[in-house]
């Protein structure tokens, strides 16, 4: 990427010149630079939400195309991040002077691209195939954390100043069964660190899931408290600190920084899997701080006995402490979050919406999150209340990015063998309370995980009718309620199928 970044005449002597292959790859690096700034500068949330999907189009003389999904998204980007495109892309090239945001074309390619090869898959490839936006920039390093918490930035010269998010306190955190305990140890070594029992503490939990929430919150509870000092970063970005102290010959400050920490919190260690260097400084920055009583807090997507990459005597010490797994969200979960975000936005949605909202969108409270920052911008927007109709068309893209994949075919051969029955019994006339209950699982995870109609589901278990199918989604739903032991299994197999 060096070869690239600093001199904007050489770009604009190779843009003019550039074969389409170059020139898709010249833009490419822009833009992913361009996208770690927004990305900070805009903050996480708001950039997934509006800025993620836009993809990069073609170049014509200075005006280079953007491109979003939706007509809606269009407008708004237009009308909140124009200047900031506009001003970052011509700071990255000069060449470029505007920057054009249209609609998303089917298969767009680089406009500079008059005569495709047939035979060249490259020029063809849509471009924003392959770009991936760089990892969001978690560093936090606080000598004294306060309620207005001063941050040192790391060695990547970024001129951003990050902060603690303000939004990731105690208070705002749902608490629901999937995440209670993770929320109660959290809160205990907020209150006091470096308990015996309590350290490591060691968060993991799936993709979304309010990990880094609940690290920030402890770092916020811990500056109320005063005099203690901080450090929270990624793993990614301890990997990148411990390479450039090497480079600047700055280890042993790197070192000793780290170990004059009261509390160090690292966010996503899974990250340095397969980095063994980083994994060893790591190890005995743990120790160090492990043995002189300071409080070490991790997150990760997986336990530590799961890690398997990471070195055996560094997942040993990891478990060592307290171990808290945040599970999938729940129906119930998701409709507090959705209730809570909502109420703090003052903005009022009918209880169709949050519930369509809480079954459509169950991979993750980040893209729950998002999805209910879009309606709420549009019902500002145009002043209209948000209806079924209108979520359905605002999130066109998010809710088809979650049409699951998974077949029914998949879910009978699934649930057949979890409760050890012949996946024919799930087309039979069977109706033993053995099959018919998990027959009933099987239509009612078909009805959760894919789109197909009542009619269509019973079509599948051997030409029932829609109305069976009915039944079986309520006589399921009420068992759900009833029997949390019952809901854990019908849970896992969803888990299962998701996966
Ligand atoms: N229980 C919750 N209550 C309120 N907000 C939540 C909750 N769980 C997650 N969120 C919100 O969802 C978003 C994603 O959470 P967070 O960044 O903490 O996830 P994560 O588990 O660290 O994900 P990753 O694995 O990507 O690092 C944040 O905006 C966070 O505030």
């Amino acid at each position: 990427m060096s070869d690239f970044t600093e001199d904007s005449n050489e770009f604009s002597l190779s843009l003019k010149d550039a074969d389409p292959v170059t020139l898709k790859s010249i833009l490419e690096i822009h833009w992913e630079r361009i996208c770690g700034r927004l990305k900070i500068e805009v903050g996480e949330v708001e950039y997934r939400t509006w800025l993620q999907q836009i993809t990069l189009g073609g170049i014509e003389e200075d005006e280079l195309t953007l491109y979003l999904p939706t007509r809606f998204l269009r407008d708004w980007v237009r009308s909140q991040y124009n200047s900031k495109l506009n001003q970052l892309w011509s700071n990255e090239l000069s060449q470029i002077r505007r920057v054009e945001l249209a609609l998303t074309p089917p298969g767009n390619t680089i406009s500079q691209t008059p005569v495709a090869d047939p035979n060249d898959t490259l020029t063809q490839a849509p471009l924003n195939a392959n770009i991936s936006p760089p990892p969001a920039q978690k560093t936090i390093i606080s000598q004294s954390l306060t309620p207005t918490i001063e941050v040192k930035e790391d060695d990547s010269k970024l001129p951003l100043q990050t902060q603690l998010d303000p939004r990731f306190t105690f208070d705002n955190f749902i608490v629901g069964k999937p995440n209670e305990f993770a929320y109660a140890c959290s809160r205990r070594v907020a209150e006091r660190p470096s308990s015996p029992g309590f350290n490591p503490l060691f968060l993991y939990g799936g993709v979304g899931l309010g990990k880094t929430h609940l690290m920030h919150a402890i770092g916020f509870e811990l500056a109320k408290a005063g005099n203690i000092s901080v450090s929270y970063m990624s793993a990614e970005k301890f990997m990148y600190r411990f390479i450039a102290s090497i480079r600047s010959q700055s280890t042993i400050e790197f070192k000793e920084e780290l170990r004059s920490v009261d509390v160090l919190m690292i966010d996503d260690l899974q990250f340095l899997i397969g980095k063994d260097n980083t994994q060893e400084e790591f190890f005995h920055t743990f120790n160090a701080l492990i043995d002189a009583g300071r409080q070490i807090i991790v997150s990760a997507d997986k336990s530590p006995s799961d890690l398997s990459g990471l070195e055996d005597r560094l997942r040993t010490r990891l478990g060592c402490g307290m171990v808290a797994d945040i599970h999938a969200t729940t129906y119930e979960l998701r409709i507090s979050i959705l209730e809570a975000k909502a109420a703090s936005a003052n903005v009022v949605i009918s209880p169709k919406v949050m519930e369509f909202l809480a079954h459509k969108i169950t991979t993750n409270v980040r893209e729950l999150e998002g999805a209910l920052n879009r309606l709420i911008a549009h019902a500002n927007l145009f002043g209209r209340p948000i209806t079924l109709e209108a979520t359905q068309e605002v999130l066109h893209d998010i809710l088809k990015s979650h049409e699951r994949r998974v077949t029914i075919e998949e879910i009978q051969r699934k649930v057949a063998e979890h409760c050890n029955i012949r996946q024919t019994d799930m087309t039979s006339a069977r109706r033993a309370r053995a099959v018919a209950r998990p027959r009933q699982i099987a239509m009612y995870l078909a009805k959760q995980l894919t789109s197909r109609s009542l009619p269509e589901i019973g079509r599948k278990f051997g030409n029932r009718d829609h109305t069976t199918v009915m039944h079986a989604i309520s006589r399921i739903s009420e068992l759900i309620e009833k029997d949390s032991a019952f809901a854990e299994d019908v849970e896992l197999l969803r888990r299962m199928l998701e996966s």
